[in-house]
């Protein structure tokens, strides 16, 4: 089975522990990613979704537990080790997190930057290049994001995540706030960067229609810990009362869930 194949798993957490003071979030939680997949995490609100997130990037240190990545217990490498493999993710923080007194552009050469030494004109036709995958204009590089629709910021901050030619790509509901024409058109580009990059995702949403458009898997988060990891199917049959309300309630037969 794909499953116990270590070679297809490209992130593996095991045995996860986030605490704030007394609030434990996460108690011994195991996740495997897939090479290749789109993989969904979904939760109630305050399940600490973004909080698994940010430990698989190393944004913040769990209480135990550990993250591999390409096979590497991320905590044992070095810092220049640890700089390398941060290239090989992107990110796409929920507020799309660009910089606002920066063009479009400029926001894609910050990462590029930060890694490389590169001439002026190699760094603007890879911000142009940037641009053009995602969709946007060539005449939206110059523009602030101040300027830009909603649905066009989060372009711009998928650019950006996309500026290193990463591996893996991190969505922190990337969805939200967009209407359901914007959120539809933004999960088709996901769809058709994963075919044409290659790209493994890790996608946190409560949109049910990303989940259905775009998942091969769905992870549930739910009392500290993933319950279940599995295709749409799957999960919908599990017999956990959120996951029950979610997936098989109004909202659910509104998107299509039957
Ligand atoms: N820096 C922090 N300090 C204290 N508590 C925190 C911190 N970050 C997260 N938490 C708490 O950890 C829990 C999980 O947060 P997280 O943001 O991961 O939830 P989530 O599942 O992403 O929620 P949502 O769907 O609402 O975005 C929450 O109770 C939150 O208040």
């Amino acid at each position: 089975m794909a499953d116990i194949n270590p070679e297809n798993i490209i992130i593996s957490v095991r045995g996860l522990v986030n605490a704030f003071d007394e609030h434990v979030v996460h108690e011994g939680l195991d996740l495997d990613v897939r090479r290749g997949e789109i993989l969904g995490i979904v939760g109630g609100s305050g399940s600490g979704k973004s909080v698994l997130l940010r430990s698989i990037v190393g944004l913040r240190a769990p209480q135990a537990g550990t993250v591999t990545i390409n096979g590497r217990d991320q905590s044992t490498l070095s810092g220049a080790e640890a700089e390398a493999a941060r290239r090989d993710w992107g990110v796409l923080f929920q507020d799309g997190a660009l910089f606002t007194s920066l063009t479009v552009a400029q926001n894609i050469k910050v990462p590029l930057r930060e890694h490389f030494h590169l001439s002026h004109d190699l760094m603007n036709d890879l911000a142009r290049s940037k641009v053009a995958m995602v969709g946007l204009p060539y005449e939206a590089a110059k523009l602030f994001p101040a300027d830009l629709s909603g649905g066009m910021r989060k372009r711009a901050a998928l650019a950006r995540a996309l500026a290193l030619d990463p591996k893996v790509l991190f969505l922190d509901e990337p969805t939200a706030g967009l209407d359901p024409i914007g959120a539809s058109a933004f999960d088709a580009l996901i769809l058709q960067l994963r075919e044409s990059l290659g790209l493994t995702v890790f996608l946190v949403t409560h949109d049910l229609d990303t989940l259905v458009r775009s998942c091969d898997r769905i992870a549930v988060l739910g009392d500290k810990k993933i319950l279940i990891n599995a295709p749409l199917e799957e999960v919908r049959a599990h017999d956990n009362p959120w996951v029950q309300e979610y997936f098989n309630g109004p909202r659910a037969r509104a998107a299509g869930i039957k």
